[in-house]
């Protein structure tokens, strides 16, 4: 059913369709995952908002314990009594700003960090607990009462202490950059994913309207094709094929049209059948295949001698029938007699004529002209004999 050319259509149709399936099916997939993925961004974003939480609670509270560390020293550099109001609050204030610092570390610790965070993080705690330990020495200096150690204990916060919070500020001051900007990375991962999400969609939905648009004219293309098809197997149908005349199919179909315009006009319709005399033998001496192409060439000419309004077919075999249009029974016997003489192969056919009567069916008429055919063959061949209707009683 298909030849080459359909097969090529088919292979084109299914290339065009299968990517606005896969676009259409993978749209759905896609988008799932890219709200997965962004979703996965949102946690993140907001887990990294709690590390930066922690990180600057660290960097604050450091500062905190600087400040009040800052307080007691100068008590301490000044010489003053640990026993003061001021001295003994700046102490315990400092005291608490430790506590915390080293509760924030333990919590930053528990998160999720980068490996040079870490040690990072490792290294502020080395630097909190020696500054600890460099302060419960300092105090038991200064409380000593002995000016030589408290002089010493002086020039200890002013020097050694005061570089181990610089170091304290700046790694904590990293630390907390560091994480900062972790999370500004994620915010902008999580949208890019959107933007990139909305790239994807808008390719896919080009590619597949482009797709669909080719599909269409494809389509709209093949169907040309079909429709110019079933035409031409129509035309097949109704046409004989060695003679390319209408059959007795197509015969059926016209004789009725031809019939209807006759009633509506009142006109007379002649039928008549033709038979090709002794085409058997013919056959017999020539060949088959030279008898097809007596039968070819005689039709052919037989349809060259006719009016356009004329409806000439084959029946089978070596018969013929024709109607006449507008045609009474003497011109048709005449009209039929014109087209006998220089046949091909000196080829000669009876032919038994006869009217249509309105009202008839054509298988009557059909009938009729068969039985003055029978007359023409019986009477020597080579003539036309017609056959009166009936006369209405
Ligand atoms: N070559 C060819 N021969 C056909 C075809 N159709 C029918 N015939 C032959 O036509 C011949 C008709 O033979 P008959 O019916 O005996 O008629 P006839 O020999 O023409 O004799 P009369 O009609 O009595 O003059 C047969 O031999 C069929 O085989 C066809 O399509 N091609």
């Amino acid at each position: 059913m298909f030849d080459r050319s359909d097969k090529g259509i088919m292979l084109k149709a299914i290339m065009v369709a299968a990517p606005i399936l896969l676009c259409m099916g993978l749209l759905p997939v896609l988008s799932f995952y890219i709200e997965k993925l962004q979703e996965k961004g949102r946690t993140e974003i907001v887990e990294y908002i709690s590390i930066a939480q922690a990180a600057m609670e660290v960097k604050f509270d450091a500062a905190d314990l600087n400040g009040w560390q800052t307080g007691y020293a100068f008590d301490i550099v000044r010489n003053m009594d640990g026993a003061s109001r001021d001295n003994a609050i700046s102490r315990s204030e400092f005291l608490r700003s430790a506590d915390n610092f080293r509760r924030d570390i333990q919590s930053l610790r528990s998160m999720p960090l980068a490996a040079d965070q870490r040690s990072l993080l490792d290294s502020v705690q080395r630097d909190f607990n020696a500054f600890m330990e460099r302060d419960r020495d300092i105090i038991a200096m200064y409380r000593s009462h002995s000016p030589a150690l408290r002089d010493k204990a002086s020039s200890l916060v002013m020097g050694e202490e005061i570089q181990i919070f610089n170091h304290i500020s700046q790694n904590t001051n990293a630390l907390a950059v560091s994480i900062t900007l972790d999370l500004m990375k994620k915010v902008a991962q999580s949208n890019s994913y959107g933007i990139v999400a909305r790239w994807i969609m808008l390719v896919m939905w080009i590619v597949a309207s482009a797709m669909a648009i080719l599909l269409v004219r494809l389509l709209h293309k093949w169907l040309g094709q079909m429709r110019g098809l079933m035409e031409k197997l129509e035309a097949l149908a109704g046409t004989d094929e060695l003679t390319q005349l209408p059959n007795r199919r197509t015969w059926d179909i016209q004789i009725e049209m031809m019939l209807a315009t006759a009633r509506r006009y009142n006109q007379p319709i002649a039928v008549a059948l033709f038979d090709l005399d002794h085409f058997k033998q013919f056959n017999d001496t020539y060949g088959h295949p030279e008898g097809d192409r007596l039968l070819r060439e005689v039709a052919v000419l037989i349809k060259s001698r006719m009016r356009q309004s004329d409806l000439f077919a084959r029946f089978g075999g070596e018969e013929f029938v024709l109607a006449l249009m507008d045609c009474d029974l003497p011109q048709a016997v005449i009209r039929i007699d014109s087209l006998r003489g220089n046949l091909p192969d000196n080829q000669t056919f009876s032919v038994g004529v006869t009217l249509w009567m309105e009202g008839e069916r054509i298988h009557s008429t059909l009938a009729r002209a068969d039985k003055a055919l029978y007359l023409a063959k019986n009477g020597g061949r080579d003539r036309v004999e017609s056959a009166e209707p009936p006369t209405r009683g």
